[in-house]
C-alpha cells in the first residue's frame, strides 16, 4: 500500500442552502480533485471567501459533500469519507485524520493539560504517555507551565491557538489538516510550528494547510492548490 495516496479527492462539490434566505443555494466547491502522498504539504491558496475552509471542513467530515469522493487511506483500507457513516468518520478522526481549526472549541472547566492529552488518549496511548506527550508539546510551544492546570477559556488568542496546536500534534496522524495554524502567533512560536510541521512531514504525514502567512507557507508547502471563487449562484 505504500504507493497508495494518503488522500485522493475526486470531483468534490459543495453547495450551501441558505434556509433563512428563501432557500437560496450558494455553490462554493465544484469538481475539486487532487491527490496527496506521504510527506507532502499542500497549501490551499485563493482569495477570501473562495472556499478554502469549506474544503477543509468537508475533508474532516464536518460538511457533507454534495458530490464526489474523499478517499482516505486508513491502514490497509481506503475509506470514502464522503459516503462513510458518522461512526466511521469518528473512527477516522481518532487515529487517521487530525484537524487544527483556527479557534479552540472545548468543554468548559476542563484544564489545559487534560484537553491536550485527550486526543492522544483516544488514539490509544496510556494516560501517562498521553500526559507526557501533552506536557512536552505545551513546553515546546512556550505555553507557561502556570497555565497548564487552568481551563483555556480565558487565555489570549495566541495561547488558545497553541493549546489547539498541541492537541493536533500530540497524535502522529497520517493526515493532518491545518486551518491558519499561525494566525495569532508571534515569530518565535511561528518558527516552532514550522518545526512541528517539518517533523510531521519527515515521519510521513500528509498535510493540507491554509497559511495566510507567506513566510510560513513558503517554508512548509511542497505545492499549492488554488481554490477559486465560483462565478454563479447555484440553480
Ligand atoms: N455554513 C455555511 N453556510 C452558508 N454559507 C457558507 C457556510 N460556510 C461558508 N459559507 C460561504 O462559503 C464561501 C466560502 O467560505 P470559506 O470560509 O470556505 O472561504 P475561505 O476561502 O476559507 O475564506 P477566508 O480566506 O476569508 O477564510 C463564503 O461565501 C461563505 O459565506
Amino acid at each position: 500500500m505504500t504507493d497508495v495516496p494518503v488522500l485522493a479527492v475526486e470531483g468534490l462539490s459543495k453547495t450551501f442552502t441558505l434556509h433563512l434566505q428563501g432557500a437560496r443555494r450558494l455553490s462554493v466547491l465544484d469538481g475539486v480533485s487532487f491527490v496527496l502522498h506521504r510527506g507532502e504539504c499542500l497549501a490551499l491558496v485563493g482569495p477570501s471567501g473562495a472556499g478554502k475552509s469549506t474544503l477543509m471542513r468537508a475533508l474532516y467530515g464536518n460538511y457533507l459533500a454534495g458530490a464526489g469522493r474523499i478517499l482516505v487511506r486508513d491502514g490497509d483500507e481506503v475509506v470514502d469519507l464522503a459516503a462513510a457513516t458518522p461512526q466511521r468518520v469518528l473512527d477516522l478522526r481518532r487515529r487517521t485524520i487530525g484537524y487544527v481549526s483556527q479557534f479552540l472549541r472545548v468543554i468548559p472547566r476542563v484544564p489545559t493539560l487534560a484537553i491536550v492529552a485527550e486526543p492522544a488518549r483516544r488514539a490509544g496511548l496510556s494516560d501517562g504517555e498521553a500526559i507526557a506527550r501533552a506536557r512536552s508539546l505545551l513546553a515546546r510551544l512556550n505555553l507557561p507551565e502556570r497555565l497548564w492546570d487552568l481551563p483555556p477559556a480565558t487565555f489570549s488568542g495566541g495561547e488558545q491557538q497553541r493549546v489547539n496546536l498541541a492537541r493536533g500534534f500530540a497524535v502522529p496522524y497520517p493526515l493532518l489538516l491545518l486551518d491558519e495554524p499561525t494566525a495569532s502567533l508571534d515569530p518565535p512560536n511561528r518558527r516552532v510550528v514550522i518545526g512541528l510541521i517539518e517533523e510531521a512531514k519527515a515521519r510521513g504525514a500528509a498535510i493540507i494547510g491554509i497559511f495566510h502567512d507567506a513566510e510560513v507557507r513558503e517554508a512548509v508547502a511542497t505545492r499549492t492548490l488554488s481554490v477559486l471563487p465560483l462565478a454563479a449562484e447555484a440553480a
